[in-house]
């Protein structure tokens, strides 16, 4: 068996270098390029990286769009990062923390023609770290024996590309009986996927019949909901609210899926909830942060219900996407069970501009 890093490895040593503000090398067939998180880059790793050459950043087209940088590739855009600025610059065009105090970053040049894919490479994977959306890159040569020069990793985006878009295989890794206020005859399940991301947990209530469709919930991680007991969303009532439902009818199964706030990670959701503060609503402060409105991967949920027996499902939702992706992925929504718990004067705006913008039914 070889000892070398497989590319599902390398892809899960490249995250954690973009958090430590370490860059990858990207490669594309003759092209590369180093590329940087924006959110973790420092003055001594950008003096570095402008030694190579002239400096670009990846930004999302949803970004782009509140900066005013024209966007010549679909999803992102190639912003030219001028001699004369530094770090600070950079960061606040990733960063829309200070966009109310200091509206006008540009004009911004935008780079067009050519291939945006190592930008594209480069955005997709400092989501996948949970940063910030933004990457800068700079273009390099001999691209292997500079990455082996600096210790680097190299990623290829023809290898890369096919695992960044499909949902991780997950395995079951251990498993036990939990009592629990809603249900006695309790047990919680850990799958573990195969990328190195976040596990995600199974809460198995009864012995639900896999032969009949099992009144299920899948809920996303909320730290701030079921933990905290915020009120500025309606996670922690709903997460108790599908416990108890299930507790009372004997059998169920809630699946808690660690993708927070949406899928942009605990850091970004805090980011949102402070665009918030200052006026614009769940769905705008992702947009301004770069992200799309969800950036959740529901295939999640139906591969754990098929590891665990479950074809069919009540599915306990207001959210639609749910119930298409459930089908989509081959777990069949037999019935819709409204679920609407947890309204108050703090999270009215946020369940209103949910059903008004994302669809979900009242
Ligand atoms: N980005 C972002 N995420 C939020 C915000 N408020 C709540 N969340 C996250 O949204 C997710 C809530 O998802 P769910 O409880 O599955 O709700 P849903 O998609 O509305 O669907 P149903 O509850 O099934 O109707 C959790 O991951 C929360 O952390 C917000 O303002 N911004
Ligand atoms: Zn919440």
């Amino acid at each position: 068996m070889s000892l070398m890093p497989t590319m599902i490895e390398l892809l899960a040593r490249a995250r954690v270098d973009l958090r430590m503000g370490l860059p990858v090398v990207l490669t594309c067939g003759d092209d590369a390029a180093l590329a940087i998180a924006v959110e973790t880059l420092t003055n001594a790793r950008l003096d570095a990286m402008r030694a190579l050459g002239d400096l670009s950043l990846a930004v999302t087209a949803r970004r782009a769009e509140t900066l005013k940088a024209r966007v010549y590739d679909e999803d992102v855009a190639r912003v030219t990062v001028p001699e004369s600025e530094g770090l600070d610059w950079i960061q606040a065009l990733a960063d829309p923390a200070d966009d109310l105090n200091t509206p006008m970053k540009g004009p911004l040049a935008s780079q067009r023609g050519g291939s945006a894919d190592l930008h594209r490479l480069a955005i997709a994977l400092v989501k996948s770290a949970r940063l910030l959306p933004a990457a800068a890159l700079v273009p390099v040569r001999g691209a292997a024996a500079f990455a082996a020069d600096h210790g680097l990793t190299v990623i290829s985006r023809t290898a890369a590309a096919p695992l960044l878009s499909e949902s991780s295989p997950l395995h079951p890794v251990a498993a036990a009986r939990l009592p629990m206020d809603a249900a006695e005859a309790g047990r919680l399940h850990i799958f573990r996927p195969e990328d190195g991301a976040e596990e995600h947990y199974a809460v198995e209530i009864g012995r639900p019949d896999r032969s009949r469709p099992v009144l299920a919930r899948l809920h996303s991680a909320c730290f701030t909901g079921d933990v905290l007991g915020s009120l500025k969303c309606d996670c922690g009532p709903q997460l108790r609210g599908a416990l108890a439902q299930m507790g009372e009818e004997g059998a169920g199964v809630l699946l808690y899926l660690n993708q927070e706030g949406r899928g942009i990670g605990l850091a970004n959701k805090m980011r949102a909830y402070s665009l918030q503060d200052q006026g614009f609503d769940t769905v705008e402060a992702n947009h301004r942060l770069g992200f799309e409105d969800d950036e959740r991967d529901f295939r999640l949920g139906a591969a754990i219900l098929k590891k665990m027996g479950f074809s069919q499902v009540r599915l306990l939702t207001n959210n639609p996407n749910k119930i298409a992706m459930m089908e989509k992925t081959g777990v069949h929504v037999a019935e819709r069970v409204a679920l609407k718990v947890g309204e108050n004067a703090h999270n009215q705006h946020y369940l209103a501009t949910k059903a008004r913008k994302s669809g979900h039914m009242l």
